[in-house]
């Protein structure tokens, strides 16, 4: 299934510096046919390139947008305020989490059937991600198979994003397979009890899952497999992935169950409230991922980052606390860890690159993503991402004390 893959050497610049300087030496023509360095565009340039119905899929929202409005919103009300004079000659992008080092507080986060964006999908995908040495975290709900997607990454980290079917049995195969194949964290979605009311889906009558795309993990497992009717096509496939979709009748104290499937980290992703992040503290996760589904979910929810800042108090300093929901550039990644993240996901950005140049499109995007954060950190005075913190940030609006 993957030998079309082109494995491309990984290219290009290494640090920030090095990008912006290998930019500018190669001039107007170096650029020519290039992605756009300016992140916040490119969903322009992918709409133009999408059959409009898988357009509307990754970059609509639910109901009337206002969640994924508000998740702009909430970064752009906060202003940076940096510090002169500093003397930091080095930035320090690095962090350890649950054992393991990042080269920047940067992770993929899990999208659904990529390669309805590209034919390469989530391969192409995990090894952008491996160019630049961040996380990946692979959806369940993938168009490669969780082994075929280890496979391409090689030594690159990666992640397994879990959607708990309401079969245990088939839940803890997912799980143990996520293990056997060297993913180094479980990530359990809880904001997707259903999937949320989004009018340009229902308006396109368009649903990849439902087109069969993005259930390889589902079609490759022996769990799933042995539910199917003898001699199944792709519609009783699509049949039986409805009926173990979607488990709203989870509930906290069953965390335990996936403790007894794999000794994996547990972080919960989609958390808003702070109770709920003392609840999957209490049921004994390893991190939170404050998040709303990039505004995917609940139409109206509160921007993730607004709610960052009363987690990270519920949870103490130490716990690992992650976000996401509407990064977009380099200040946003400062900005969400000055309000007390660890670090943060990136969702559609590097699935725009993805769509618009397969695996040199995802380096693309985090290349700049982290040289903007990397100048951040020099502008506001900052010697390294553990250090940044609330006084670093101010309200819009004029200051009183500044
Ligand atoms: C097209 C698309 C598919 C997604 N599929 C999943 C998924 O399978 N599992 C999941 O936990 N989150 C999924 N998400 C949500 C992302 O993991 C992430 O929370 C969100 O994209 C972050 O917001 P952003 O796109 O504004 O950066 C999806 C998001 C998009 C845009
Ligand atoms: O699109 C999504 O955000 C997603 O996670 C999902 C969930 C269920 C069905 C299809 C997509």
């Amino acid at each position: 299934m993957t030998e079309h893959i082109r494995t491309a050497a990984p290219a290009g610049p290494t640090s920030a510096s090095d990008l912006v300087r290998e930019i500018y030496l190669a001039g107007p023509d170096g650029r020519e046919g290039q992605l756009t360095t300016d992140l916040t565009a490119l969903e322009d340039a992918v709409r133009a390139v999408l059959p409009p119905a898988v357009f509307g899929f990754v970059a609509g929202g639910s109901g009337t947008g206002a969640t994924g409005r508000a998740n702009r919103d909430a970064f752009d009300q906060w202003r940076l305020l940096p510090r002169a004079l500093h003397g930091f000659t080095r930035r320090d992008l690095t962090l350890d989490l649950l054992g393991h080092r990042l080269p920047a507080p940067v992770l993929l986060a899990p999208i659904s059937a990529q390669t309805a964006v590209h034919h390469e999908g989530e391969i192409a995908t995990v090894r952008g991600a491996a160019d630049v040495g961040l996380p990946f975290v692979l959806s369940s709900y993938s168009s490669h198979s969780l082994e075929e997607v280890a496979a391409a990454a090689g030594p690159g980290p990666r992640w397994f994003q879990l959607y708990w079917p309401s079969d245990d049995e088939l839940a803890a195969s997912l799980v143990r397979r996520a293990e056997a194949s060297g993913y180094t964290a479980l990530v359990l979605t809880v904001d997707n009890p259903s999937v949320g009311y989004r009018p340009a889906d229902l308006d396109h009558g368009y649903l990849p899952l439902i087109r069969g795309t993005g259930l390889a993990n589902y079609t490759s497992d022996p769990v799933f497999r042995a539910a199917l009717p003898p001699n199944a096509g792709p519609e009783a496939v699509v049949r039986q992935w409805a009926q173990v979709n979607g488990n709203p009748s989870l509930t906290w104290d069953r965390l335990n169950r996936l403790r007894e499937w794999t000794g994996l980290p547990l972080l919960v992703k989609g958390v808003l409230h702070p109770d709920d992040a003392l609840l999957a503290v209490a049921n004994g996760a390893d991190g939170v991922i404050v998040s709303n589904h990039g505004g995917r979910q609940l139409d109206g929810a509160a921007a993730a980052l607004d709610c960052l800042p009363a987690v990270r108090t519920a949870v103490g300093n130490t716990f690992p606390v992650l976000m996401d929901s509407g990064v977009r550039t380099g200040t946003d990644v400062a900005k969400a860890l000055a309000l007390g993240a660890d670090a943060v996901l990136l969702g559609r950005p590097y699935l725009y690159g993805l769509a618009l140049d397969g695996r040199p499109g995802v380096r693309h995007v985090l290349q700049c993503l982290l040289a903007e954060l990397d100048l951040t950190l020099t502008q506001i005075g900052c010697g390294s991402v553990r250090s940044l913190g609330p006084e670093l940030l101010a309200p819009a609006g004029p200051l009183g004390g500044c």
